[in-house]
């Protein structure tokens, strides 16, 4: 299989383009126009260049408003297709791009069309030249993969074939199925994009909104299965025009490309038994079950400081590790590492972000296949030295190069905990928190559709629709990202600027992966009280949110008292009913929430972000924490 990606979708110039996407290991490049006119480069420098990267020209496009013209028109369009012919035996191409028309006097007709490229075919041929004729989905005339085909069949012309765009067919909700009945030869190129689903003009969703395959809501694969039911074997390349590419780092946004192009060709293969892609064999994306630990990188007072915090949660420290300084902390299925350890990993993390969560433990049921699978997709194992009786956890680096440890029911990996641990007192019931609801990270707006991608891909993990969280100094984009069964549920959070309390975390503390961790109760009640008891003191809300509760639900007063006094937010949908208990902020700005979810909310109470990040911000000016 022969992977390619258009320059356009890669930031950059044309240098850094290319060094990142060939990093990322294409085979190819579909060459957009504009990225060659500005460079420097003589078309033949610009050619040896991209070969010397060891990339190959799989495309030249687009080239714009050729058919359907009258006379003099007419015969500039086919002046001009012979001008970019010779520039494309410079480069070292021998496919171009047509796109449909846009022209004002293009004119209309299936045959009109279809002599024009036969005409075109003629000298193409003469050149050695193949061109491919794509439908965009706003084409004056055609805007449809069916017309454009039909054009091409009757064209009748060996040079003249169809290129297939996965955002034209489905952004305008064309059946994907059509495509089944092209002939294979007659496919000379296939580009892929995603989208989000909202409702605007296509023109403008497409330059501004694309995004690679699985970061989307559209049937990419269902596409590319029709693809390769016709038998194609040609590149299959992505185009992307995204507006967060633009702004992120060529390496990640290549890398993440070439991630999402061999995911979409493992989904297609297994759901297209006839699909002849060759890929090497991974195992598929793997089920997590839970969260089996949070771990803390800390030293000397901060660390005590989280432990003291910990305990106002109910936590009890339960054992300590054999050989290094780690203690284990305990509550009902909770379990969390506070690591001290100056030298390795998270001394290292710590070194850079202050206490932060330098791991996360995940319940999987295949820890090698995960990592086989993540490798497979360009993530990267870790590993580092293991002490004495250590057992050595399968591992890859995750967001902001923190770390994912995975743990399965297999033997070794499972007793861990037994071997690795010196017990020191027995897991309590403490204020009943019974497991981690959600982890939320954060990170910069431009990194959401990468860290979607990535688990996604990897794990079978599908996502919510995106929320907007009103900070008062700015938006802030949630994604919620769940495991099948919901066992773990990870909340991603963009921040654009760095006065939203997202974006000041990430800032002040160079950009530490997560922000804070949610505990799931069976009873807030009876957990409000034993965090009480055990001295947590609760994010403070103000009297105006429990006024406006009761004016939008139904409460009984008692219940709305109660609620009050333990500052428990609350929140409803079709499915139940969710409550939730903000701490104050620790450490860089981190904090724990409590919460319960009755029947089945399955939201993370967005309606209550803006009123509850108001109070963070109190806090932290009374703190002293300087307004940015
Ligand atoms: O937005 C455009 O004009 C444009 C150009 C070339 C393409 O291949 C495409 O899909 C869109
Ligand atoms: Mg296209």
């Amino acid at each position: 299989m022969k992977t390619s990606i258009a320059t356009v979708s890669v930031p950059g110039n044309l240098r850094e383009k290319l060094e990142a996407i060939s990093a990322a290991g294409f085979d190819g490049i579909e060459i957009f126009e504009q990225d060659f006119i500005a460079d420097e480069g003589s078309p033949r420098d610009v050619g040896q260049r991209i070969r010397d990267q060891g990339l190959e020209i799989t495309l030249f496009q687009p080239f714009r408003d050729f058919e359907g013209l009258p006379g003099a028109l007419r015969t500039k369009a086919f002046d001009r297709a012979e001008r970019k012919f010779d520039l494309m035996q410079e480069l070292g191409t021998d496919l171009v791009l047509f796109c449909s028309s846009v022209h004002s006097e293009a004119l209309g007709g299936i045959d009109r069309a279809a002599d024009d490229f036969r005409e075109l075919g003629e000298r193409a041929a003469k050149r050695g030249i193949r061109v491919g004729y794509e439908a965009l989905a706003w084409g004056r005339h055609v805007n449809d993969h069916r017309d454009a085909w039909e054009i091409v069949r009757r064209a009748d012309h060996p040079n003249i074939g169809l290129i297939l765009d996965s955002f034209h067919t489905l952004g305008r909700k064309i059946d994907p199925d059509t495509i089944r009945r092209i002939p294979s030869d007659k496919i000379f190129f296939v580009q892929l994009a995603d989208a989000p689903l909202i409702e605007m003009d296509l023109l403008y969703w497409s330059r501004h909104f694309r995004n690679m395959p699985g970061e989307g809501d559209l049937d990419v694969t269902a596409f590319m299965q029709a693809v390769m039911a016709t038998g194609y074997q040609g590149p299959v390349s992505l185009e992307i025009f995204n507006d967060q590419f633009r702004g992120g780092s060529p390496a990640s946004v290549a890398k993440d490309g070439l991630r999402s192009l061999v995911c979409l060709m493992d989904d297609v293969r297994r759901k297209e038994p006839g699909a002849q892609v060759d890929l090497p064999d991974m195992p598929e994306r793997v089920k997590v079950s839970g969260t089996a630990f949070i771990e803390f990188a800390s030293q000397g007072e901060e660390a005590r400081n989280l432990a003291h915090f910990l305990t106002t949660l109910g936590f009890q420290e339960t054992g300590q590790h054999i050989t290094k300084d780690l203690t284990l902390w305990q509550q009902g299925d909770i379990r969390i590492i506070i690591n001290q350890e100056a030298r390795d990993f998270a001394g290292t993390t710590y070194t850079v972000h202050g206490t932060n969560i330098c791991d996360i433990g995940l319940e999987v049921a295949s820890a090698e296949e995960t990592v086989a699978r993540a490798t497979a997709l360009g993530a990267e194992p870790f590993q580092q030295p293991l002490t004495e009786g250590q057992i050595d956890i399968p591992a890859i680096r995750g967001l902001g190069g923190s770390l994912l440890h995975f743990l399965d029911g297999s033997s070794s990996l499972s007793s861990v905990w037994s071997s690795e641990f010196r017990m020191i007192q027995p897991v309590s019931g403490g204020a009943g928190l019974k497991r981690v609801d959600h982890v939320a990270q954060t990170m910069s707006y431009t990194e959401m559709l990468s860290w979607t991608l990535f688990y996604t891909s990897l794990f079978r993990m599908g996502k919510s629709p995106m929320v907007d969280v009103i900070d008062p100094d700015g938006l802030v984009r949630s994604q919620a990202v769940e495991a099948d069964g919901q066992g773990f549920r990870i909340t991603l959070n963009g921040a654009e600027t760095h006065r939203t309390l997202a974006g000041s975390f990430l800032a002040d503390s160079f950009g530490a992966p997560v922000q804070h961790v949610a505990f799931a109760s069976e009873d807030i009640f009876a957990s409000a009280e034993a965090l009480e008891e055990a001295g947590f003191k609760a994010l403070p809300m103000p009297d105006n949110y429990y006024a406006d509760l009761v004016s939008r639900f139904d409460i009984a007063e008692d219940r709305l008292a109660l609620m009050k006094r333990h500052n428990i937010l609350y929140d409803r949908d079709a499915g139940g009913e969710f409550f939730q208990i903000y701490s104050r902020p620790f450490g860089g700005g981190m904090f724990f929430e409590v919460l319960e979810r009755r029947g089945n909310y399955s939201g993370y109470g967005a309606p209550n972000a803006p009123f509850r990040i108001a109070a963070q911000k109190r806090m932290l000016r009374q703190k002293g924490v300087p307004r940015k």
